[in-house]
């Protein structure tokens, strides 16, 4: 008989997820009962046009946003009913974030904005792990350096380290190149794909660059809301000319 290996578990999965914002006839329901799951050891963009859901499903998979309806599963805990509080404790065990803007905390080294969420935590970082995570990114010489004396490539390794010192089920990263220059983007993608080629890490990243997303194993498409599509081991080409594809959709659901 054939063995068949196991498959992975979901380190991420969202069932139903809907939220809606306002009421009455000025609600705009930004999610429309999304399913979607995550692998352990995934890499995945996600993309869609402008307003098509991408920033609110990142919010609600971080446990940011409460969903006004649906599940999120995060290493197996539906977070989604949980109060703000217990969200917020689950987020920084469990869930990295890299932002567009680095977020660094301006008066703490590059070691400690890397140690950071362990200490919000009430943990003491372990110095050689935070110094393994800054010579992974390429920094080890840096460690001492304020965000301010370092380049902006350099700031998002550093937040890339710090989304990773709590070993997180899944990172999150919110259009982690859009503020870099062409050769700091390629580094700061080449570190989230080894992140889940050599650490097993689970990465879902938001993006509008094709180039990108084909860093990704794979790519979901979302417009208004609603999945528009996968494609797997996507190429630049193949993902912009989807795209606008996509855009045309959207395009033609406003004008009618
Ligand atoms: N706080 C809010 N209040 C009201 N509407 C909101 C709010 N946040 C988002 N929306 C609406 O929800 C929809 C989805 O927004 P979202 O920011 O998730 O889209 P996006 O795909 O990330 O867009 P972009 O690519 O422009 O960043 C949009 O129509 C947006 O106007």
């Amino acid at each position: 008989m054939q063995q068949q290996s196991p498959r992975p578990a979901d380190a991420l999965a969202v069932r139903g997820l809907t939220r809606t914002y306002g009421t009455g006839p000025n609600a705009v329901r930004a999610l429309d009962a999304i399913d979607l799951a995550f692998a352990e050891g995934s890499f995945t963009a996600v993309m869609g046009p402008s307003g098509s859901g991408k920033s609110t499903f990142l919010n609600c998979a971080a446990g940011v946003e409460q969903p006004t309806s649906g599940d999120v599963v995060v290493a197996g805990q539906d977070i989604s009913g949980w109060s703000e509080a217990r969200r917020t404790a689950f987020r920084r065990r469990h869930v990295g974030i890299v932002f567009q803007g680095f977020h660094l905390v301006p008066y703490l080294t590059a070691a400690q904005n890397v140690g950071l969420p362990l200490r919000l935590e009430g943990r003491r970082p372990d110095r050689q792990h935070v110094a393994r995570l800054l010579a992974r990114v390429g920094l080890a010489d840096r460690a001492g350096h304020l965000p301010g004396e370092l380049s902006g490539g350099q700031q998002q390794r550093v937040a890339v380290a710090r989304a990773l010192v709590a070993v997180p089920a899944v990172l999150l990263a919110d259009e982690p190149t859009g503020a870099l220059d062409t050769s700091s983007a390629r580094d700061v993608l080449r570190l989230l794909r080894s992140s889940v080629d050599e650490l097993g890490q689970t990465v879902v990243m938001v993006t509008h660059d094709p180039v990108a997303a084909a860093y990704a194993d794979s790519v979901v498409f979302l417009v208004d809301g609603r999945v528009a599509g996968w494609m797997s081991r996507p190429t630049a080409e193949a993902v912009a000319g989807q795209l606008a594809r996509l855009d045309d959709l959207a395009g033609a659901a406003v004008a009618s």
